[in-house]
């Protein structure tokens, strides 16, 4: 467990593996934290240091009092990359950990060789989306959207078949921090990348759940094509959260793409 400042914000996060090696970086999705990613590490290819943070308002790390906005997102990520000596990394980011992901490249694109986006976008959502589910949580908290984003989150076989499970997602999401879940989806809704991700030029591998709800399949394939170069996956079997549903899958499509860069 290490934690540093950055960007003014005490940032958590976990950083194995050998220091001189590539770096793989993590950025998750709004509600989750940094163990998100558990189900994957062992799916990992060997040789690589895995960095993985709670953005703000998440897990462990501070939450600043709103308002804030993805430039702090991104300015967090360079905070701490910057911070351990990192440049050049591989992010792969999960939906909002996306946004990020295309943020940073286009911010800081020394601190970026390679993206990986995980159910994402260029834009996500829509205001009345957004507003609706601020409203929410304002008025009755995290509760008020539990069920609704498990059922966004995973497929009916998971939600079916294995629903303790689905109970730790569904405690993740219950126990982020409110003010971080509300910062975190104002951050969203007014983020916008469609002018900026098209100019970025680096490698680009995406994955999209066949089931997920979220951010459909077909809309993650269009930003990751807006990349040249950029080669979308479709995940059988997988929701919003591939590494929970489909970890040999994407870990097996990381380790090819990692391979080739
Ligand atoms: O609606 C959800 O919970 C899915 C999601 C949208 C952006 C994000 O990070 O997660």
């Amino acid at each position: 467990m290490r934690a540093l400042t950055a960007n003014g914000t005490l940032i958590h996060f976990h950083d194995t593996g050998p220091n001189d090696a590539p770096a793989l970086v993590f950025s998750n999705s709004l509600g989750t934290d940094l163990r998100a990613w558990e189900p994957l590490l062992h799916h990992l290819p060997a040789g690589w240091r895995v960095i993985r943070y709670d953005k703000r308002g998440h897990g462990l790390s501070a939450c600043p009092p709103r308002p804030w906005g993805m430039g702090d997102h991104v300015a967090d990520l360079a905070g701490l990359l910057d911070h351990l000596g990192v440049s050049g990394a591989v992010v792969c980011g999960l939906s909002v950990g996306g946004l990020i992901a295309q943020g940073l490249a286009a911010e800081r694109p020394d601190l970026v060789r390679a993206i990986i986006l995980c159910d994402t976008a260029a834009k996500i959502g829509t205001d009345e989306i957004w507003d609706g589910r601020i409203a929410a949580v304002e008025q009755s908290g995290m509760e008020a959207v539990a069920d609704a984003t498990m059922q966004r989150w995973f497929t009916g076989k998971t939600l079916r078949d294995d629903p303790e499970r689905v109970a730790l997602w569904r405690n993740m999401v219950t126990r982020t921090p409110a003010e971080g879940y509300l910062g975190t989806m104002e951050s969203i809704r007014d983020c916008d990348l469609r002018e900026s991700t098209p100019r970025l030029r680096l490698p680009c591998m995406g994955v999209g759940g066949v089931e997920d709800d979220a951010t459909p399949p077909d809309l993650v394939r269009e930003t990751v094509e807006m990349i040249p170069g950029g080669k979308f996956h479709l995940l059988r079997g997988a929701g919003h959260i591939p590494q929970a549903e489909a970890p040999e899958q994407l870990g097996r499509l990381m380790t090819e793409f990692l391979a080739g860069l």
